[in-house]
């Protein structure tokens, strides 16, 4: 098994729209690799690569700050904000196994009144952020439009729900993952970098700096994922799988820690895209297959879990 590889040219963001048999050609693929794999690579989607590279060295300057820096935007200190830092071995995605090894900034909010770190600590760090976010949202936006075309119901059934991404109404969040060099010394028994999990909302986008990335075949294996410039992954998260009836999978996936020796570290940008907050989630084809919900109550449960609250 391997993650297919789709051109996106015709819906690019540069692009105004698509005709109709493009979308069409465009929503079977799709529509096929959601079905069988529940992830897609996707190239010219018209985010480049130099965006990609700045917004990840923006991050990196902010991870590599002194954690007394870091530790100002920590969930702890404002616990309100929707942006904020999170430190390492905080998370752990896979709850059987000890704390991840990565450190995350996540936006979930672009509202003028968001603290940011200042552009003393890292310059342009807020611009960058804000960028992607948008260009990611934009993208976002075409690939529900897509999928709506791939399973057969209104792109308005898709796109109402996901109305106010970036303001507090939403909880989409780009998150800025980065994963240190490895000290195989201090690595405890089964951590890894990012335990087994699915995502919670309705898809993800994800940019990786390199390998390491991995997602459950049928099979059960695991099998990595290439790392492709100028490519965006897309997979379907818990609330797309519901919302579809199980039509498109919401599969496992985990980032494994590097070979032993290798002292490189990783970077990754995800933009995990939820429907509104007080949308309520129900299957599209009319199946019933499972009762309404509501949706950032189906979150906040997900995100409990990761947390090691319940
Ligand atoms: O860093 C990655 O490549 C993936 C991270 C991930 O799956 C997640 O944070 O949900
Ligand atoms: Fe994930």
């Amino acid at each position: 098994m391997s993650i297919p590889v789709v051109d996106f040219g015709d819906y690019g963001l540069d692009k105004c729209d698509v005709c109709d048999d493009r979308l069409q050609d465009l929503s079977q693929q799709l529509g096929a690799a959601f079905t069988d794999i529940g992830f897609v690579l996707l190239k010219n989607t018209g985010i480049t690569q130099d965006e990609v590279n700045t917004a990840m060295d923006v991050a990196m300057k902010f991870f590599l700050q002194p954690d007394a820096v870091k530790k100002t935007f920590s969930r702890e200190t404002f616990s309100v904000s929707p942006n904020h830092w999170v430190s390492v071995e905080t998370e752990r995605l896979n709850p059987l196994r000890p704390g991840d090894l990565k450190e995350s900034f996540n936006v979930s909010s672009l509202h003028p009144d968001i603290k940011w770190p200042s552009s003393d600590i890292v310059p342009g760090f807020k611009e960058t952020q804000v960028s992607i976010f948008q260009r990611c949202k934009e993208l976002s936006l075409r690939v529900l439009r897509v999928m709506a075309h791939s399973v057969g119901v209104d792109p308005e059934v898709f796109l109402d729900a996901h109305q106010h991404i970036g303001d507090p109404k939403n909880s989409t969040t780009l998150r800025s993952l980065y994963y240190s060099p490895v000290n195989r010394d201090h690595v405890k028994e089964n951590q890894i970098r990012c335990g087994e999990h699915s995502d919670y909302g309705s898809i993800t986008l994800l940019f990786q700096s390199s390998e390491g990335l991995q997602v459950r075949a049928r099979s059960g294996e695991f099998i990595c994922v290439p790392c492709i410039p100028e490519t965006v992954l897309v997979n379907i998260a818990d609330m797309m799988q519901r919302w579809t009836s199980d039509r498109f999978v919401s599969v496992l996936h985990r980032v494994i820690l590097p070979p032993a020796g290798d002292s490189s570290s990783r970077q990754s940008l995800a933009f995990f895209i939820q429907p509104d907050d007080d949308v309520v989630i129900t299957c599209c084809d009319g199946s019933n297959k499972y009762p309404p919900i509501n949706s950032r109550d189906h979150y906040m449960e997900r995100f409990s879990v990761s947390y090691g609250r319940s």
